[in-house]
C-alpha cells in the first residue's frame, strides 16, 4: 500500500510553488493553515539522499537549538517512511549571492549592514557551541525586512570537547575554506568560520572572490597566505570599520531565547486548544517541533510583524 507521505504535511500546510533547489534537497513555498503565515519548506527524499542522511541528521539536531534573528528559524519537522520535511522561516528575498551579483557590488554602507548581521549570527552560534563551515553568500538568505538569515547546517560541528577542540574533516566550499582547512591540518571550527567571514566580507565589497581558479590545486596554492594573525569574534565585534555610523558593538545575543516564551501567543494557544495557560505553556516550552511549536513561534512572527495574534478558525 503506497504510504501517503504528504498526508501529515497536507493537514497542515497549503502547497506552493518550489522556490529552491539545492544539492540533495527541494524547497517549496507554503502557508501554514492555523496561523496563515507563509513557510519555506524543505523536501528530502531519505532514499536518494543516501550518504547525506546523517548531514540532515545534523542540520536538524543543530537548529533545533539555535533561535537567532539572524538564522532561519526551523518551525516543525516531519518524517514519514520515504521524506523529510524541514518546515523553515520563509525569505523571499532569495540568496545574498544573487542579490550581490544583481547590484554588482555593495556599497560600503549596505556590506556593513549585512556584515553585522553575519557576526551576529557567527558569534551566536559559537556561544552555543557550534561552528557552521560552510559559510558564504549562497547560504545567507534575505528576509522580507531585508534582513539575513543564516542556512545549511548540514556541516556544521559541535565538538564534544567545546569550540577549541580541534576538528578534521575538510569540508566546505574551496574558495571560502581557511588554509589549515585545505591543508588537511587539526583545525579549531571557529577560526575557520573567521577565515570564510572575511572571505565573504571581500565578496560584498569587491562582487568577486580573494581566491579564486577553475584549478582547484591552483586555488589552493593561492589561499596558502600564512594566517599570522586572525582576528577573533570578540574582536570583531567591536571592530573599527564596522563601528561606523555606530556607537555600539555587534549585538549578537538572540532576540527569542528558547527559555522566553511570550504571553500573548501562550493565551491564543491556550483558548484554541482548549488547554490551561500553564500546561500550554509547559508543552510548547518541551520544543518537540511538531504542530505546537510551529503554530508558537508563527505566532510570534506574525506578533513582531504587528499581525494580530489570532489563530483561523478553521471551519
Ligand atoms: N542555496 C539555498 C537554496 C535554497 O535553500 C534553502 C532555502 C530556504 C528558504 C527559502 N525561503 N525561506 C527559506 C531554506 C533552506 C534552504 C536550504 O537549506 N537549502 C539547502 C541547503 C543545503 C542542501 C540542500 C538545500
Amino acid at each position: 500500500m503506497a504510504v501517503d507521505d504528504y498526508e501529515e504535511l497536507l493537514r497542515h500546510y497549503e502547497l506552493h510553488e518550489t522556490i529552491g533547489t539545492g544539492g540533495f534537497a527541494k524547497v517549496k513555498l507554503a502557508r501554514h493553515r492555523l496561523t496563515g503565515e507563509k513557510v519555506a519548506i524543505k523536501i528530502m527524499d531519505k532514499e536518494s539522499l543516501g550518504d547525506d542522511l546523517p548531514r540532515v541528521k545534523t542540520e536538524i539536531d543543530a537548529m533545533k537549538n539555535l533561535s537567532h534573528q539572524h538564522i532561519c528559524r526551523l518551525y516543525h519537522v516531519i518524517e514519514t517512511p520515504n521524506k523529510i520535511f524541514m518546515i523553515l522561516e520563509y525569505c523571499p528575498g532569495g540568496e545574498l549571492f544573487d542579490y550581490i551579483i544583481a547590484k554588482d557590488r555593495l556599497t560600503e554602507d549596505e556590506a556593513r549592514i549585512f556584515f553585522r548581521q553575519i557576526v551576529s549570527a557567527v558569534t551566536y552560534i559559537h556561544s552555543q557551541g557550534y561552528a557552521h563551515r560552510d559559510l558564504k553568500p549562497e547560504n545567507l538568505l534575505i528576509d522580507e525586512d531585508q534582513n539575513l538569515k543564516l542556512i545549511d547546517f548540514g556541516l556544521c560541528a559541535k565538538p564534544k570537547g567545546g569550540l577549541d577542540y580541534h576538528l578534521m574533516t575538510c569540508c566546505g566550499s574551496p574558495a571560502y575554506a581557511a588554509p589549515e582547512l585545505i591543508q588537511g591540518k587539526a583545525y579549531i571550527g571557529s577560526e575557520a568560520d573567521i577565515w570564510s567571514m572575511g572571505v565573504l566580507m571581500y565578496a560584498l565589497i569587491c562582487g568577486y572572490l580573494p581566491f579564486d581558479d577553475d584549478n582547484v590545486m591552483m586555488l589552493y596554492k593561492k589561499i596558502m597566505v600564512d594566517p599570522k594573525k586572525r582576528i577573533t569574534v570578540k574582536h570583531l565585534l567591536s571592530h573599527p570599520w564596522l563601528m561606523q555610523g555606530y556607537s555600539c558593538p555587534v549585538e549578537w545575543h538572540s532576540k527569542y531565547p528558547l527559555c522566553y516564551i511570550d504571553e500573548d501567543c501562550v493565551t491564543e494557544l491556550s483558548v484554541f486548544f482548549k488547554r490551561s495557560k500553564a500546561s500550554m505553556s509547559r508543552l510548547i516550552s518541551e520544543w518537540n517541533y511538531d504542530q505546537t511549536t510551529a503554530t508558537y513561534l508563527l505566532l510570534q512572527s506574525k506578533k513582531g510583524h504587528g499581525k494580530p495574534v489570532r489563530l483561523k478558525r478553521i471551519p
